[in-house]
């Protein structure tokens, strides 16, 4: 039996379309055991790394590789160990939920039908029905079965959500939980639901600009990234700087930053020199995103 430890690492990752660069020296290193939310702007290149990642699209130069494999180059048996959902999942439209199991599940060495059987009653998935006759939200629950059903030790997501409404986007969501913490998989899914990040990532990844421009544990990019109001009896120069500011905006005697891993002792010296008070606030995810990308929340 495999053991669940999956190695993925990124490094100097180029890929462009037609001369419009989409991911600029990728560097990222993904720990073993952790479900990563993967949060970024549209066409921002989430779909790209992911299918660089996976060897489903060959990237312009860098290197991704899985457990010291070449993703473009990956044995069968690593393959067998990942599962994988496609934004748009397609399969023949004329087969049924349950065939489509069958015959995905006949090219793994090993396939969990009880697994596959328990998910589709709880997450109300008609198997009788052809795929191509399914609402989009009844497709992306086949689609996540497929993925599921050779238990991979790596599950990789793209928008598994986006058309599920809000009663399958929970049962998924528990699923998901108990799936990751019951066998320590890595799961990496991208989403625009932030909400869903926040209720089960360990880790949360922002890609910007071509680069994985954050990536840490969700809970100490929730500590690390805060708001901080300052509001003195004096302007405060339009030019303010402060260590580890994502912007700064003054507004004569106030002035408001986003910060990332500001020093108390820099926020101290901040209040000291313009004889000001600070308030920090606490952002969720969706705020952090707008920080990020520098747009007033
Ligand atoms: N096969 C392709 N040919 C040309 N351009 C492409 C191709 N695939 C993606 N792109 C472009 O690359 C950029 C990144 O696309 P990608 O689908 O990776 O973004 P994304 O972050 O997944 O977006 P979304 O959140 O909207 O799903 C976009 O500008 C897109 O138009």
């Amino acid at each position: 039996m495999n053991k669940p430890d999956v190695r993925i690492e990124i490094s100097k990752l180029c890929k462009s379309f037609a001369k419009h660069p989409v991911l600029q020296d990728v560097d990222w290193c993904i720990p073993s055991g952790t479900v990563v939310g993967l949060l970024g702007t549209n066409g921002s290149g989430k779909t790209t790394l992911i299918q660089c990642l996976l060897g489903l699209l060959k990237a312009d130069s860098g290197r991704v590789t899985i457990d010291d494999e070449d993703a473009w180059d990956l044995s069968a048996n690593t393959k067998a160990r990942i599962g994988y959902v496609d934004q748009r999942p397609q399969f023949y439209p004329w087969m049924n939920g349950a065939d489509l199991l069958k015959y995905v599940g006949a090219m793994y060495p090993h396939w969990n039908d009880a697994l596959c059987a328990e998910l589709a009653k709880q997450w109300i998935v008609p198997l009788s029905k052809p795929f191509g006759k399914l609402s989009p939200g009844e497709q992306q629950k086949v689609a996540i079965l497929t993925a599921l059903g050779n238990e991979p030790d790596l599950l990789i997501l793209d928008e598994p959500v986006s058309s599920l409404d809000p009663l399958a986007r929970r049962a998924f969501l528990k699923s998901l939980l108990e799936i990751a913490r019951n066998e320590s998989r890595t799961i990496v899914f991208s989403t625009h639901i932030t909400s869903d990040v926040e209720r089960v990532a360990s880790h949360v990844a922002f890609l910007h600009e071509g680069k994985i421009q954050w990536f840490d544990e969700l809970d100490v990019t929730k500590e690390r990234i805060r708001r901080l109001r300052f509001r003195s009896n004096q302007d405060f120069p339009t030019t303010l700087s402060i260590p580890g500011a994502l912007h700064v905006q003054v507004d004569g005697s106030m002035a408001v930053a986003a910060v990332a891993g500001t020093e108390k002792a820099d926020i101290d010296a901040v209040c000291a020199r313009y004889d000001a008070s600070v308030e920090v606030e606490e952002l969720n995810l969706e705020e952090i995103f707008l920080e990020l990308h520098h747009v007033d929340a």
